[in-house]
């Protein structure tokens, strides 16, 4: 099988390309061929013993996604996105790369014809609720995001579930907890300090804590993220239904809570690397944001995560990212 990756530079996607290329399979099938596509080209993974294209472009330009799917690949993992914090700031950039690139892409599917049907696996967001919502979200619970990131990846859903719906692609949106601990440098995400303050301090840098410690929020391991999208990919989506969008599992947790798992893995003088400076914006935006979740649907459909408890999420980062050593 063809396996294309859409932002496949991006944190998630050098996830999923790595635990792909190493596997070899996606469920009970072989993965014959894949395309890590990104407007920051991605890098060439060493050593992978399947064939892999590596293609630079904006997909949101008219026609970027034609020749991309011209070969027909199986899976399409849609990971390409900006995050909340730019495109709350940049309107139309927003706009262009979250909606209209999606659209092309599905456009571009669509035209192939001839029962081309490809999986098409959609990274939506928990952003797609905006309070005032129930101390847990249900399953059923309506959207109204209060960004305009949210807006983006609501929409893009109910066009995923139309198309769907229209025979046209075999899609799937999965709202992502918000992912933590997330590696690398911080992005433009207003999220972002959520895993700074586990990650800057457990490498020996200070962090900065924005928001006050009784803020709670939905958040899952790179892991379990890869994990679901896997799953998403595999599964038999008849079981869903019509509808094909869905809140994945997750842990809820307070910043509190956090920072005591964090005392408890690494101990104090790690946490007291953590500085406490209220920054007015993020407190806004992330007032508006989701608590706590009942992911009872993804939970029947198989999907799981690999962590039980947020120190489990500290470990696997330490794990993972650190080679098991941290600056104590
Ligand atoms: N990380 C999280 O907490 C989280 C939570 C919920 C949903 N998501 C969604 O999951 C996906 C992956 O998240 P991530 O954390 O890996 O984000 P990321 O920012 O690390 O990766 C996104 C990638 O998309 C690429 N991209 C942006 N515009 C593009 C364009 N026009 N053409 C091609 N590529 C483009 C970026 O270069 C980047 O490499 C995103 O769609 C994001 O919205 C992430
Ligand atoms: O701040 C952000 O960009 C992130 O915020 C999280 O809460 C959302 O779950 C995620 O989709 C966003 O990418």
């Amino acid at each position: 099988m063809h396996i294309l990756i859409l932002g496949a530079a991006g944190m998630v996607g050098r996830k999923l390309t790595e635990r792909l290329l190493r596997e070899g399979r996606l469920g009970n099938r072989d993965i014959g061929m894949m395309t890590l596509q990104d407007v920051v080209e991605p890098q060439k993974p060493a050593g992978a013993k399947i064939p892999v294209k590596v293609i630079g472009s904006d997909f949101a330009d008219a026609g970027a996604a034609v020749p991309l799917i011209a070969e027909r690949p199986d899976v399409i993992f849609h990971l390409a996105a900006i995050v909340s914090g730019e495109a709350e700031a940049e309107f139309d950039k927003g706009y262009r790369i979250n909606l209209d690139g999606t659209r092309y892409l599905i456009d571009a599917i669509r035209a192939v014809g001839g029962g081309y049907k490809p999986r098409l696996v959609f990274t939506s967001s928990i952003a797609v609720f905006g309070a005032p919502f129930p101390e847990k979200i249900g399953d059923e619970f309506f959207h109204t995001p209060l960004t305009s990131y949210g807006t983006q990846k609501s929409i893009c859903e109910l066009l995923i579930n139309d198309y769907t719906r229209k025979g046209l692609l075999d899609g799937i949106s999965i709202r992502l907890p918000t992912i933590c601990v997330r590696p690398g440098k911080p992005n433009k995400a207003a999220s972002g300090f959520f895993s700074n303050i586990i990650r800057e301090p457990l490498a020996g840098e200070e962090a900065i804590l924005p928001v006050s410690e009784d803020v709670r929020h939905w958040h899952a391991s790179p892991k379990s993220a890869v994990g679901f999208l896997v799953h998403a990919g595999t599964m038999d989506l008849d079981a869903m239904g019509p509808r094909r969008n869905l809140s994945m599992p997750g842990m809820s947790v307070t910043v509190g809570e956090q920072i005591a798992a964090l005392e408890r893995v690494a101990g104090k003088n790690v946490v007291a690397r953590i500085k406490r400076v209220p920054d007015p914006t993020i407190i806004g935006i992330v007032s508006g944001w989701p608590r706590d979740f009942v992911a009872d649907r993804a939970l029947k459909l198989g999907f799981t995560t690999a962590e039980k408890t947020f120190d489990d999420i500290i470990r696997i980062h330490i794990e993972d990212e650190l080679g098991g050593k941290f600056a104590a």
